[in-house]
This record gives structure tokens, sequence and C-alpha cells, in this order.
């Protein structure tokens, strides 16, 4: 798994990815939010079900922490089947897949996370399994070598990837079930937020589950982890229960930005003001300015400013909006823009 790989998480404690454990939905009566998707899997699911067959293969795409791994997991559940967990840049040789799959039961999930970063040679040796649940195997060494077909059971590969445009056309090609995971608006987020609370067994006012949701980038698991911070200050410097005062006193003590935009959403937009003017600017000089790739700007940080109305995707380039410049206090046409 790629808990400790992305930009969402990166200085969470092991304590906290224990939590973060606990909070993870088991089934989909447990998972708010992705509607359209979550309808669709209980349909695939339930006929998968009924035929007692496997699941086509799934992929989920989307930015860190909006329930991809929590979805595979989810299916193996209510596929009442099991489930062996890999990611891409774990799996360096095919023995090592071939050594996974003959281990799989009738029906089971192979979750492979980060499936963007499979090598060539794993990833070519996955489309046969894939297809026909048929492996090669080498069998002896030297002049004694050969290889022997394998039958596999038939099983599911649930692939997750924060970037879709990195993974090669047959690859996509071979998951028949495909759902990009969208960002979850405050109010669904207070309801994660709320539902966390309650397992933590912490009490927690509307208001300030709101106040929480609002500042977590349309993510789950920043709801969740800003909750664990806030339920710190309420245990140290409130009386133990979330309200809004201890929760507007606490994210401000942890600087969370009012949108919950982060230090590249930020840089990004402070880069187009104060470099380009506002834009409009090309994906790829943009990316350039800040050092991050085009793909990961265009997959991870920019459909969430363009959601939230910051960022405009015009025919020239990405352009900030008004809102934006409100948002870091800049002035339209300030210094930057004037006699030079
Ligand atoms: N719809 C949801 N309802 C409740 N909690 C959720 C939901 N989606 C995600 N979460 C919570 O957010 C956390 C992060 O989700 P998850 O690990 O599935 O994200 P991810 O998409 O796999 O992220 P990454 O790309 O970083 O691997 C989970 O532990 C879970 O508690
Ligand atoms: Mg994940």
């Amino acid at each position: 798994m790629n808990e400790n790989l992305n930009p969402s998480n990166e200085n969470f404690s092991n304590e906290d990815l224990d939590i973060e454990r606990a909070l993870r939905p088991l089934a989909f009566e447990d998972f708010s939010g992705q509607d359209q998707v979550l309808e669709n899997l209980k349909i695939f699911v339930q006929a998968a079900n009924l035929r007692n067959e496997a699941l086509d293969h799934t992929l989920f795409h989307g930015p860190p922490g909006l329930g991809k791994t929590t979805l595979a997991h989810i299916l193996a559940n209510e596929l009442g089947v099991g489930i062996k967990v890999t990611s891409g840049p774990v799996l360096d040789k095919p023995g090592d897949l071939a050594g996974l799959l003959t281990n799989l039961d009738d029906r089971d999930v192979l979750f492979i996370d980060e499936i963007h970063r499979l090598s060539p040679i794993v990833e070519e040796y996955l489309y046969s399994a894939m297809e026909d649940y048929k492996i090669d195997i080498m069998i002896e060494s030297g002049p004694n070598a050969r290889t022997v077909q394998i039958n596999l059971n038939p099983f599911t590969l649930v692939g997750a990837t924060t970037r879709s445009g990195l993974l090669t056309a047959p690859m996509r090609a071979r998951f028949g079930i495909q759902s990009r995971l969208q960002y979850y608006t405050t109010e669904l987020l207070a309801t994660i937020v709320e539902r966390s609370a309650h397992i933590l067994n912490v009490p927690i006012s509307l208001e300030a589950a709101i106040e929480i949701a609002g500042r977590s980038r349309g993510t789950p698991r920043i709801a969740n982890a800003l909750l664990r911070r806030v339920r710190d200050f309420a245990q140290i410097k409130g009386n133990g229960k979330i309200d809004i005062e201890i929760s507007k006193f606490a994210l401000k003590a942890l600087n969370v930005d009012a949108h919950g935009l982060d230090e590249m959403d930020n840089k990004i937009l402070i880069t187009l003001i104060d470099k380009f003017k506002g834009g409009p600017v090309g994906i790829t000089t943009l990316a350039t300015a800040v050092s991050e790739s085009a793909e990961t700007i265009e997959e991870v940080y920019e459909p969430f400013l363009i959601q939230q109305g910051f960022i405009m995707r015009t025919p020239r380039g990405r352009e900030v909006t008004e809102a934006a410049y409100k948002h870091l206090g800049r002035i339209k046409g300030g210094i930057q823009g004037g006699l030079f």
C-alpha cells in the first residue's frame, strides 16, 4: 500500500495509520458518497455472487485518500472472498507475481495498489493471468529448463492508481470495470466525520463536524486526520467534547487552510499569480515552475482546484479565478500586473 507515499498523509505517524484502518468502512453500507460508482458496483457484485463467478477486473482511479483501497477491501468482503494485497513497486519480478497468483482461491481478490508502477515484464506477465487465468512458469534451470502452463483459479484483479494517465492502454483495456472517484462534498464529509467520531467515542456537534469537513480538501483521509487532531485539543484544552469553538481554535493552531488546500495547491495558485500574472499558462510550463510533473498536477491537484473554483481550464492554458486572488489575499493586477 502506498500510504506513506502520497501527498495527503506523509506526516502521519504509525498510530494514525492504525486508527485510519479502524475507521475504514468494511461494507457498502458503511461507505458514504461516490453514489454512482457504488450503485454500479453493488449490481456487478450481486450478479457475480448469483452466478458464483469471479467479479470482472476492476480499476479504481482518482486522487489520494478518496477510498480506493477501502473499496478494494469492501469488494472482497461483499464477494465473500479473500484478498491478497500488493503494490506495483513491490512486484519487481514475474516470480513474485506467480507466487501470489497461484495462491489465490476461487473468486479471490488480488489488490494491486499503484498499478501504474508495475514493471513492463511483470505487467505483460499479468496479461494472460487476467485474460485466461493462465500463467507460464519456468521450471528447472540449465539444459532442462522449460516452461509449463498453469491454470489459475478465476480471480478478480483490483487495481488502484492516482495516475491513470500513466497506465498503458493494454493494461487499462483489461479492466472490465473502471471507476473514477470524485472529491466529496462538505455535507458528505461531515457525515464521515460524525461516523468516525462515533467510532473514536468522542462527542461532536454537527456544526463542528461541518467545520472540520469544510477544511478537508474534499478528502475523507484528511477529514479523519483533522478530526483526530481536534480531538487532542478537545481533550487537553477543552472538556473532551468537540464543539465549534474548540474546532476553530484547533484548526487555527494547526494552521489549516480555510479551504483545506495543501502546500502544493497554494504553491500552484501563488505561482500562477506571481510568475504568470494569473495565467493563462500551459500545463507543462506551470509544472516546471512548481517542480512537479504535469500528470500529477492534472490528476492530483488541479481537479480539486477546479472543483473549488480557484482555477479555470481554458484553451490557452490554466488561469486563476477571482476566488483564488481573494483566498490568497492578493489584488488582481497588483504589483506584477502593473507597468512591467
Ligand atoms: N466513503 C468513505 N466513507 C468513510 N470513510 C472513508 C470513505 N472513503 C475513504 N474513507 C476513509 O479515508 C481513509 C483513506 O481511504 P483510502 O485509503 O481508501 O484512500 P485511497 O484512495 O486508497 O488513497 P491512496 O491513493 O492514498 O492510496 C480510509 O481509511 C477511510 O477511513
Ligand atoms: Mg490506497
